[in-house]
């Protein structure tokens, strides 16, 4: 095993290992820590965790137990993988966890490294911008768990962590892998613990790639995965084949919505013009025992036609707001997450073998439903968002985050069988 990845979050896990496998490297994911070896045949294994917003004590007991499984694994080097937004506050997890997992490794210099340009994540000057936005001034601010008034690296990696960052700028960048060795060499010796790297091209992430080469410990987002990867080319075999062992089949097929994101919701209305379509009831979903039964009955009654059904919780802003007055957040989420998870129980059990899904939140409990603990990596169906195939069993799932994906999403992940 070459890399062992920490990641986040379950859907920031799955854009990650998606990138490594498009560089080559062979690539299971597993939801959770392990609680014992396993035989992997792969070039890196994911770890994802939920810790992003967890207390910060027990993100850092998490991502400390990852990556000692991962150490046992026998993985060379590590990453550390969070949102390529940044999310956290002033008391972690981001901040507290590299310092964590820097101890443990006897380490006491990395990387920060959130761009992911391909998605409009791009840092210039030690700024992190979300497509073209100032990370303080696009949709991040409102954020109801981690809001992100400050767009400057540096300050929130000081504020979160025990050592002092630094910044490697662009200039130093566009010089290439050795002249970034060099600024880490003068970084270390003023005493910086961590380099927040600029980055808005791929080329860019080439070149920290190469210059991480000899760092135990790297962190970013998943662009970053690109330049780690290549550096292991010539330890990798079979790279074309990469990801084969996670290619989806054809088989019967259904759609979960249960995001409300603007690319979401643009993605839903486009498919609904073509494919059968059941919008979920909020109140049915409370109150209605029996209404996972008459959805099931739907879904089977639509599953020979050439596109799979889509069933959605889907909503605008303004109908969500309306519903979650009505009904409470909490509430009403719940509701809409135990009937996708019943329902996903329900189309196993009757021969449904690839599940296409939208939503981080949506997506981990799914997947937990239908018991996938592991994973292979398949084919991108668009950046961060690959098809994966569970290990012991026949499944297939294409989980997608929120804002991922362009609106034609849910008929190009069914081109791939
Ligand atoms: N119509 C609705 N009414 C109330 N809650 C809903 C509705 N539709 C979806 N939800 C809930 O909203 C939450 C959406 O979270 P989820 O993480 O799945 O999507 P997301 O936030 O867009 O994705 P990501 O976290 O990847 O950005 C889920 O808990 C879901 O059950
Ligand atoms: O880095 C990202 O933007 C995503 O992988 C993510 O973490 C979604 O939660």
């Amino acid at each position: 095993m070459l890399l062992g990845v920490i990641a986040d979050d379950f859907t920031g896990a799955t854009d990650i290992a998606g990138f490594l496998v498009e560089n080559g490297m062979r690539t299971i994911q597993v939801n959770g820590i392990p609680s014992a070896n396993m035989e992997i045949n792969a070039d890196a294994v994911v770890v994802s965790l939920k810790s992003r917003s967890c207390p910060t004590e027990q993100a850092i007991e998490q991502s400390v137990a990852a990556l000692k499984w991962l150490q046992a694994q026998g993985c060379q080097q590590f990453y550390f993988k969070y949102c390529s937004t940044f999310d956290s506050t002033a008391k972690g997890n981001i901040g507290p966890v590299t310092d964590a997992l820097l101890d443990v490794l006897g380490e006491d210099f990395t990387i920060v490294c959130p761009a992911l340009p391909v998605n409009g994540r791009t840092v210039f000057n030690g700024h992190l911008f979300v497509l073209g936005q100032l990370l303080s001034e696009s949709g991040m601010r409102n954020h109801p768990v981690t809001p992100m008034t400050n767009s400057n690296l540096m300050d929130l990696m000081d504020a979160q962590s025990k050592g002092k960052t630094g910044l490697i700028n662009y200039q130093s960048i566009e010089q290439g892998a050795d002249a970034i060795i060099g600024e880490f060499a003068e970084l270390k010796a003023q005493g910086k613990r961590y380099a927040v790297v600029d980055a808005f091209k791929a080329e860019h992430l080439n070149e920290i790639g190469k210059a991480a080469r000899s760092l135990k410990l790297v962190t970013g987002g998943s662009g970053l995965a690109a330049g780690i990867a290549k550096n292991w080319d010539e330890h990798l075999q079979d790279q074309t084949q990469a990801k084969q062992a996670g290619h989806p089949a054809k088989a019967p097929t259904v759609i979960f919505s249960g995001s409300c994101s603007v690319m979401t919701n643009k993605q839903v209305e486009l498919y609904k013009a073509k494919a059968p379509f059941f919008a979920l009831d909020i109140e049915q979903c409370m109150s209605n025992e029996n209404y996972v039964n008459d959805v099931f009955d739907w879904v089977i009654s639509h599953t020979n036609e050439s596109l799979a059904p889509i069933v959605y919780a889907t909503a605008d802003a303004e109908k969500l707001k309306t519903i979650q007055q009505q009904y409470g957040a909490e509430t009403s989420s719940q509701a809409v997450e135990t009937l996708f998870s019943l329902l996903a129980i329900k189309l196993q059990d009757s021969g449904i073998r690839n599940f296409i899904v939208a939503g981080g939140e949506t997506s981990g409990v799914v997947t937990q439903s239908l018991k996938v603990d592991s994973f292979h990596i398949g084919p991108q169906i668009a950046p961060g968002v690959p098809w994966v195939k569970a290990i012991n069993q026949d499944l297939s799932l294409a989980l997608k985050s929120g804002n991922f994906g362009d609106e034609h999403f849910f008929t190009t992940a069914q081109g791939y069988f």
